[in-house]
This record gives structure tokens, C-alpha cells and sequence, in this order.
């Protein structure tokens, strides 16, 4: 299967923060869900794969190429979807269709016109008294309208109400029917991922734990209720994170097999949702280190 976005070994040092040997990959075809609790890496990570910042050490590859030499290229067909507004505050949508339109080599009017309608947005009024909704409308139209092959969104979700944030999770179904779309999405609301993630990329203190389709992490993982007289120095190993009580544990596995293998009948498992993941990641880390 081919990958849209490689990042090999890469390292990155921001003040006390460092991104280590991130080693992961977007496949192509595919919405990929990118989670981690806060401060984790997340927006260094994105910000490395759209060459807002460069590794201290390591590769990036998008569309198989480097930015080094391909910049421009990749570029054209990269949209980055985010809330702020940086770079056109002070035009309306109308000067921005225009400022835009021999900026990128299959810009498609009518496709921003299409949006632009769709998501009701004013074509005359200036960008910067636009909410944070509307800015990611607006960014989400110019990607649309550039016919970006890979859509990358830093937490596109949030601070968007209900509704909207269905239509767009409708939206970016949508885009995908056609098979040549990529999406990479970092977000912290976990019920976006039930709904629309084939692939989930979750990082940690800075490092890739993993990346895997969406439904394998129900297969190995598990929550373990059981009884606290099972657990032991040994028996601890078997868990990502614990949490104990006088009335049992509750703990997370990234190998059920092995979990049945070891205690039976004696613990009950259950499927884990992606915030027991988070939240167990992090405990471990806190228990352990
Ligand atoms: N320019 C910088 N200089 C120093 N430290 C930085 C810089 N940019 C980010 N950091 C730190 O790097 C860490 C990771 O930040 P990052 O924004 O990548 O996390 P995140 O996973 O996106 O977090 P959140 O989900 O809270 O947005 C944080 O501790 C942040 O304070």
C-alpha cells in the first residue's frame, strides 16, 4: 500500500520537548485520526510533515518526496486545514479566490464558489471578522479547491458545535469516495474517530506508539476488570496502565491473548474506547517512569 507521508527517524528538539525517532507512515486512500494527550507532539508533528518546521535529525517524505527539492510541488497538492488565520485577514473570500487562483495549478473556481455556498459563507466580508468555525470552512474550501490530494488538519474539530462538526465529518466522507484523497487529522475528540478513522497514529511524550486500522485496536486491546489478589510484580507487566481500588483493578492490555492466557476465567475483559487508551498510556507512563 502506498504511503502518502513517511517520517523516518526523525528527532526534534523545541526548548525542553523532543520529538524522538518518530518513525510513521499515512497510507494513501485513507482518513488516519493522529491522537495524543496535550503537549504530546502532535502539532510539531504536523507542522514537520508541512515543512513549518525542519527535523534536527531524520526524513519527511510526502508523496514520496523531500522537501528539499520538491517544496513546490508537494505544496500544490498538500491542503492545511487549520483555524487561525494568518496570512489574508484583512481581504474578503471574493479577494481571496482571486489572490489564489494562479497560486496553484488546478484551482477550480466553481468548486470554490460550490463551497463557499455550502458552508454559507460570506464572499464579501472581511476573513478577519470570521469565526473560528468559518475559518475552518474557509480553509477547508481552498484546500477543496486546489484539488489537494492529501488533506492535513490540525484538530479541525474543536471548538466547532455539534452540527457543524457532523457536516464536516460528513464532508470529508464525502471527499473520500473517490479513492485518490488522503486525510490526516489530529484531534482530541475521540468520538470523531468512531465515526469516520479507518487508521489511528497515537503518540506519546513525544514518540510514535502506533499505527494501526481502527478496528484492530478492539482485537488486541482490552480493558481487565479482576480482583487485586491477582496482581503481582509479574502479573503488573502484563498492562499498559493500572488503576487500583479497594474493590479490584481496572487495567489496560495491548495483548489479549495473552491476557486470557494468563489469568482465564478469573478477570473479565471488555473493548476499550481510544480514551481508555489515552487515559491508560498516560497513567502507565506516570506509574512507571
Ligand atoms: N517553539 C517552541 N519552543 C519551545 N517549546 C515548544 C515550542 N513549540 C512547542 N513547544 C512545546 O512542545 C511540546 C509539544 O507541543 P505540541 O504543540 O506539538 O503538542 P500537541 O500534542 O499538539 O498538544 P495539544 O494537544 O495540547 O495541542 C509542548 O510541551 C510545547 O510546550
Amino acid at each position: 500500500m502506498e504511503n502518502v507521508i513517511e517520517l523516518q527517524g526523525v528527532n526534534k528538539m523545541l526548548g525542553s520537548f523532543q520529538l524522538t525517532d518518530m518513525n510513521l507512515t499515512v497510507k494513501k486512500g485513507f482518513i488516519t485520526g493522529f491522537i495524543g494527550g496535550n503537549g504530546v507532539g502532535k502539532s510539531t508533528t504536523i507542522k514537520l510533515m508541512m515543512n513549518l518546521l525542519q527535523p534536527d535529525k531524520g526524513v519527511v517524505k510526502v508523496f514520496g518526496l523531500e522537501y528539499k527539492q520538491h517544496e513546490k510541488e508537494i505544496k500544490q497538492r498538500i491542503g492545511f486545514v487549520f483555524d487561525e488565520n494568518v496570512y489574508y485577514e484583512h481581504i474578503t473570500l471574493a479577494q481571496l479566490r482571486k489572490l489564489l487562483r494562479p497560486a496553484y495549478h488546478n484551482w477550480d473556481d466553481a468548486l470554490f464558489d460550490e463551497y463557499v455556498r455550502k458552508f454559507e459563507l460570506p464572499l464579501k466580508k472581511k476573513i478577519k471578522t470570521f469565526s473560528k468555525g468559518m475559518l475552518m470552512k474557509t480553509s477547508l474550501t481552498i484546500a477543496l479547491s486546489h484539488h489537494a490530494e492529501l488533506i492535513i488538519m490540525d484538530e479541525p474539530t474543536s471548538g466547532l458545535d455539534p452540527v457543524f462538526r457532523r457536516e464536516l465529518l460528513d464532508i470529508l466522507q464525502e471527499i473520500m469516495a473517490d479513492g485518490t484523497k488522503t486525510i490526516f487529522f489530529s484531534t482530541h475528540i475521540t468520538s470523531d474517530l468512531d465515526k469516520i478513522a479507518d487508521y489511528i497514529t497515537f503518540i506519546h511524550n513525544g514518540e510514535h506508539v502506533f499505527t494501526k486500522e481502527a478496528f484492530r485496536i478492539e482485537e488486541d486491546y482490552a480493558i481487565v476488570k479482576g480482583g487485586i489478589e491477582l496482581l503481582d510484580r509479574d502479573t503488573e507487566k502484563e498492562f499498559i496502565g493500572i488503576r487500583k481500588s479497594s474493590s479490584g483493578f481496572e487495567a489496560l492490555t495491548a495483548n489479549k491473548k495473552k491476557i486470557h492466557d494468563v489469568f482465564g476465567d478469573l478477570v473479565v475483559t471488555e473493548k476499550p474506547s481510544i480514551e481508555d487508551l489515552m487515559f491508560y498510556t498516560k497513567k502507565g507512563a506516570e506509574t512507571y517512569v
